[in-house]
């Protein structure tokens, strides 16, 4: 007779949650932690991982992401896409509603995305549905659906299929998603100052990397920022800005926080690691928007997420094939596809960056890249953490274990990254999707299970009640 009880035992790792390190074991049955601390060398299981010198994380839940299926599967795709994020410790992902065509502003766009990623997809995931101009009536029904969230944008968005939402549809969007108990996230740049500076910059015939970031500067965040809190504050709607480029940016969200609006902030790797030095010398492999900016607001980040005011760290993961990205910054930037391609590297980067350059604490990297997340879009404690009663999404990092970069190392449809050539201290080595590995030492792991949407689908609930 079998001995074995559990599925998975993971023993003497150090495990790292939200509130410090702890030494220990895990052990795992029917896709859940059933128990930590010491387990008796007597308790089997179907596979004994030894972590004796490896920190045991829980999986990263990345909550911005364009992975662009269906309809620009070739920019990067759900499989490609999801693959890269485990090689990167991360077991969640949020899909942005624009770039996929039909883009999920409608219940329709929603389902075909939801197929596609329930065939394609390695991971678990979660689909944030689009608030664009005239859409006002599929928001109760994309809620219905599971969306994570609305996301809209204040600018230019880069897709024709993908309005920039005006302040009238804003503002009653908002007071929408306050009644639906559901939350709006904004790419938060003001129209007005992007598009008329932008004009006058391309009018000049000025287009290099710096006349780009000056067409879009921090004065742009901070009063998108304030007009959407403002909203926020008279809507009672949550409201969650992604991609702050700069602590001045974070520090008008926490003005905003204390005057009691309910709200939260996302910063980017890119923001933390990069800077204009690094537009300039990669050109548009490097463009995003808001821009990578002067090391001073890179530096006003890190002192925003050492004080807590940072809640959450999303890649941004926007890739675009490379014809798109081609061009130095001395050519027209402007003309460039905007977003960049780093999904793979987001642990990396906040081990690199914060943990062995700037010490910052262990757990305040997981509480930024995976506990805050799933708290704020409701899955904790089922993720964003390691307890008993937790799925057991968990990446096993060999913290001391440096490597360079390199190209054939992206799992990537386009293996390309502002990363390449860089030296990373903390090698991912294992990842796991609810006890199963999904990667395993630089190799995908892929044994056709596929990763499960994390809402609900309230028509899916209420058809099963009803037959
Ligand atoms: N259409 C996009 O993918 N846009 C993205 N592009 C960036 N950030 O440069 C974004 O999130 O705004
Ligand atoms: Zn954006
Ligand atoms: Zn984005």
């Amino acid at each position: 007779m079998s001995s074995e009880i559990y599925d998975l035992i993971i023993r003497n790792g150090q495990i790292v949650t939200e509130d410090g390190v702890i030494t220990g074991d895990i052990a795992v049955l029917d896709q859940k932690i059933v128990q930590i601390g010491q387990i008796s060398p007597e308790m089997k299981a179907k596979l004994e991982m030894d972590a004796t010198g490896l920190h045991v994380f829980p999986g990263l839940i990345d909550t911005h992401v364009h992975f662009n299926e269906p309809g620009r599967t070739e920019w990067e795709g759900l499989a490609t896409g999801s693959s890269s994020l485990a090689a990167g410790g991360v077991t969640t992902f949020f899909d942005m509603p624009l770039n996929s065509s039909p883009p999920t502003t409608t219940p329709h766009g929603f389902r075909v995305k939801q197929e596609a990623a329930d065939q394609k997809s390695i991971l678990d995931y979660g689909l944030w549905g689009g608030l664009v101009p005239g859409n006002l009536d599929s928001l109760e029904s994309l809620k219905e659906c599971g969306v994570i969230g609305f996301k809209g944008f204040m600018s230019n968005s880069g897709i024709e299929e993908f309005l920039h939402v005006d302040d009238a549809s804003l503002f009653q969007g908002m007071q929408k998603i306050a009644e639906l108990d559901s939350i709006v996230a904004l790419h938060a740049e003001s129209d007005a100052i992007t598009n008329s500076l932008a004009a006058s910059y391309i009018a000049q015939g000025r287009r290099t990397a710096r006349d780009y970031v000056a067409s879009r500067p921090v004065l742009s965040e901070i009063e998108a920022v304030g007009r959407a809190a403002t909203y926020a504050e008279i809507t009672k709607c949550k409201l969650h800005i992604v991609h702050a480029s700069s602590g001045e940016v974070v520090k008008r969200v926490t003005q905003a926080k204390q005057s009691g609006v309910d709200i939260t902030v996302e910063t980017c790797p890119h923001y933390l690691a990069l800077n204009i030095e690094d537009l300039e010398r990669l050109g548009g492999l490097a463009k995003c928007a808001p821009p990578l900016r002067e090391q001073a607001h890179v530096e006003s980040l890190w002192e925003a997420l050492k004080s807590g005011e940072i809640d959450i760290i999303g890649s941004d993961h926007s890739p675009a094939p490379a014809s798109m990205k081609a061009g130095s910054s001395y050519d027209d930037i402007f003309s460039l596809w905007g977003g960049i391609s780093g999904a793979q590297s987001t642990l990396n980067v906040m081990l690199e960056e914060g943990y062995w350059r700037r010490g910052i604490p262990l757990e305040t990297i997981v509480r930024v890249t995976s506990t805050n997340p799933a708290k704020r879009f409701g899955l904790y404690p089922r993720k964003g953490t390691i307890a008993v009663g937790s799925d057991a999404d968990l990446t096993l990092v060999d913290l001391e274990a440096s490597f360079k970069l390199k190209a054939e190392d992206l799992f990537y449809r386009h293996a390309q990254s502002p990363y390449v050539g860089k030296t990373f201290r903390g090698t991912v080595l294992y990842t796991f999707l609810r006890g199963q590995v999904v990667f395993q030492k630089g190799e995908i792991f892929n044994n056709g299970t596929r990763g499960k949407m994390v809402t609900e689908c309230m028509s899916k609930i209420s058809n099963e009640k009803s037959s």
